[in-house]
């Protein structure tokens, strides 16, 4: 069995909890309060730059040339997407700009930036894979399942479900797997750590909106 077969089976009981989140029940169908969503693009544009620079230390890591191609143009898309979220979200759903980092985004961002620049390139590039795989799969099925009504978050629905985010998760998992075979039974174990604790992240990211969270003091 490929290594994403593997780690894809092991989170589902995550990804089965990730569906059943009160955020992405209201974001399908189009009841998510705003100032939520609000919180979300917030948390989710410092989330991108972090997710970016992370990307770029695995391009610069990367062992083979097309590896280097590849998450530097992942960097690049993240980057693209955060420049939209300022250019359109930003002004449409009228959200502030000045945002203190939440815990979360605080947590995941770190764990990113550190994993790729510490830990071994293989693993850092199984850490980041949530990222393409969960937002993927996610978006799919917040598409398939929205409601006729006229959704406030059809836009954002959009970015995630399309044939041009499609493109680049399949890379990063077709790399996942290259690399994979590369590694020892106990190196792909630790990409499955990472793939695994990234995906728990991905759920915090979603439930800290849900709740507002902020830092006590
Ligand atoms: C938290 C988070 N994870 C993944 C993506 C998609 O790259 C995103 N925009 N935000």
């Amino acid at each position: 069995m490929k290594w994403s077969e593997t780690t894809w089976r092991r989170i589902q009981p995550i990804y089965s909890k990730i569906l059943d989140m009160p955020f992405i029940k209201q974001l399908t169908d189009g009841s998510l309060p705003l100032e939520q969503f609000q919180y979300y693009i917030r948390q989710d544009s410092a989330y991108l730059e972090n997710f970016g620079r992370a990307l770029s230390l695995i391009a610069a890591r990367a062992h083979e040339v097309e590896d280097i191609l590849s998450f530097s143009r992942f960097a690049e898309g993240a980057i693209v997407v955060e420049n939209a979220l300022h250019e359109s979200f930003f002004k449409e759903y009228n959200i502030e700009k000045n945002t203190e980092i939440s815990p979360v985004t605080h947590h995941y961002t770190h764990y990113l930036k550190s994993t790729a620049a510490l830990d071994q390139v293989e693993v850092a590039m199984a850490a980041v894979l949530p990222c393409f795989w969960i937002y993927k799969a996610v978006g799919d099925v917040i598409y398939n399942n929205q409601s006729d009504l006229e959704n406030p978050y059809k836009k954002w629905i959009e970015t995630y479900s399309g044939e041009e985010f499609e493109i680049l998760v399949n890379q990063a998992i077709n790399t996942c797997d290259r690399v994979a075979a590369t590694c020892t039974t106990a190196q792909q174990e630790r990409m499955h750590e990472a793939f695994l604790a990234a995906t728990k992240l991905e759920f915090m990211f979603w439930d800290s909106a849900s709740n507002l969270r902020k830092w006590p003091f």
